[in-house]
């Protein structure tokens, strides 16, 4: 016997789960609908609470569970299975349709998914069975293990495949439709009402994919003939069968040197290989006990506010100067400034040009937090101040800002400081940024360090402790050694909090 949905503890505290709890009023409500809709809204509910917000900071969890709200709830309720004595559970469901996720969110997920697929090396196959490995030159290892394990359905490849496919990605359309086409085949043609592919629609779109991506039409005849066996009075199955054995058959053509899908880089990023690399390890900066300028200490920075609590001060790094400040913040603190941002965070931006513009080599969601929000912000200004001795007020710093990776979140190599003359930063005539100071006020379960690419280290998310590094030498050239990231995410949610302090020249000098 399932245990009643409304006697089940309700999880707290997650942003995807607020449309969950109210679907489940409106399924209480008419739980006598169709099983589907029962069971359908019995399995989220069970994934959600038997591991709580921990699992939902699964990767797979999140892609199904916003698959499920978005498209399959939808496909349940508009079926012709759930015509009869559902109109008005219908209606209640159009009320809160626009609190559910949106196809834009499904997109977001599941590239999220292939990014956080590409940066880690996981295997597909792995993926496909709720397990997240890597493969090694001794053969796999496991990056990282679920407290329950998600598996993926037919249906969930199948739309991870689609969106790669209508993007142009073919690459990634290639890999997970393998993963669909499978599946569906084992399926044996049973067909879920809430699912949105076959093993038609996986055929149609893999043949495509290998056509395009690396030229394979070899693979792109025998889908389409696997087609067109199942679906004989198809034409234009039958005119794309004629038109790959017509190219297979031409004198002129010789087979590409290389059919192995090649992978997109999609931001043009020149660092990738040493980036990604520095996400999966953490890089080969020597240890402690191997340079002696690396170590711990107390540090006051000669501030009496700090004489009787110094802060724990861990060198990661001279070239360029990297410092760690362990429990920098405490505990009440960390939570109280996420609150203050939760209402305002908005997807971030980067300086584009003269402008500010959402990019795909940065996705979170950021909030600035002027000190007249809370006493509490120019508590956490003063204590940056007596440790670094740099003025954190306007116009010598900007403003606090809060930053929230979701899982696949990200920002790919930058520097902080402006390397363009037309950068917004002149223009306020705030000068350059000297300085990052960043809290982490989480931690995650698996990946989100921050790498430093030249320097080849990256440091594990910490929580509660604060990095703090220079931006620009003292002749205030930048330092290129400097080119950081923040890795994907890949189980969890990230919070930081950023403060860059400017070399603001007054006018009058
Ligand atoms: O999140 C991180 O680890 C790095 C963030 C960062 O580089 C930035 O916000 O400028
Ligand atoms: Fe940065």
């Amino acid at each position: 016997m399932r245990q009643s949905i409304c006697s089940q503890q309700r999880p707290i505290n997650s942003n995807v789960l607020h449309p969950l709890l109210e679907l489940e009023d409106v399924i209480r409500r008419y739980i006598k609908c169709k099983d589907i809709i029962i069971l359908t809204i019995y399995e989220v509910s069970d994934q959600v609470h038997l591991g709580g917000i921990v699992a939902i900071s699964n990767p797979l969890l999140a892609f199904t569970l916003i698959k499920r709200l978005q498209l399959e709830w939808r496909n349940v309720v508009y079926s012709e299975e759930a015509t009869e004595n559902t109109q008005a559970f219908k209606d209640d469901y159009e009320k809160i349709e626009e609190k559910l996720p949106k196809a834009e969110d499904l997109e977001g997920a599941a590239r999220g998914l292939m990014r956080l697929q590409d940066v880690y090396d996981l295997s597909t196959k792995g993926l496909v069975k709720g397990q997240f490995l890597q493969a090694t030159r001794d053969g796999v290892s496991t990056v990282y293990r679920p407290s329950i394990s998600i598996t993926l359905s037919a249906d969930d490849s199948f739309q991870i495949g689609k969106i790669a496919y209508d993007k142009g990605d073919y690459y990634h359309s290639v890999i997970w439709l393998e993963e669909a086409v499978s599946l569906f085949r084992k399926k044996l043609r049973i067909w879920n009402v809430e699912d949105e592919g076959s093993l038609e629609e996986a055929l149609d779109h893999i043949a495509f994919s290998h056509y395009m991506v690396s030229g394979n039409t070899r693979h792109a005849l025998s889908f389409s003939e696997e087609l067109l066996q199942i679906d004989s009075n198809n034409r234009r199955v039958a005119r794309n069968v004629l038109k790959y054995e017509k190219i297979l058959a031409e004198a002129s053509y010789t087979e590409p040197n290389n059919l192995e899908p090649r992978r997109p880089n999609e931001t043009h990023l020149l660092t990738r290989k040493t980036y990604e690399s520095l996400c999966q390890t953490l890089g080969s900066q020597p240890k402690h006990y191997q340079n002696s300028n690396l170590y711990c200490s107390y540090e006051t920075n000669l501030s009496p506010h700090l004489i009787l609590q110094p802060m724990k001060r861990e060198i990661l790094s001279q070239k360029p100067d990297v410092i760690l400040y362990h429990n920098f913040i405490s505990e009440a603190e960390g939570q109280k400034i996420k609150q203050l941002a939760s209402p305002w965070l908005q997807r971030s931006v980067v300086a584009s040009g003269e402008n500010q513009a959402a990019v795909d080599y940065r996705i979170s969601k950021s909030a600035w937090l002027k000190e007249t929000v809370d006493p509490l912000i120019e508590k956490l200004d003063q204590r940056i101040t007596h440790l670094t001795g740099l003025n954190v007020h306007q116009p010598y710093a900007e403003y606090l800002q809060v930053v929230n990776y979701g899982i696949g979140g990200h920002y790919e190599p930058h520097f902080d400081h402006a390397t363009s003359p037309n950068s917004p930063l002149y223009r306020m005539k705030s000068g350059n940024r000297v300085a990052t100071f960043m809290i982490y006020l989480s931690a995650v379960e698996a990946g989100g360090s921050t790498a430093f690419i030249y320097a080849n280290f990256s440091v594990p998310v910490v929580k509660n402790a604060a990095l703090f590094w220079w931006n620009l030498h003292r002749n205030g050239q930048g330092n290129k050694d400097t080119l950081h990231a923040g890795c994907p995410v890949l189980v969890g949610d990230k919070w930081v909090i950023r403060q860059s302090t400017n070399n603001w020249v007054p006018t009058y000098y």
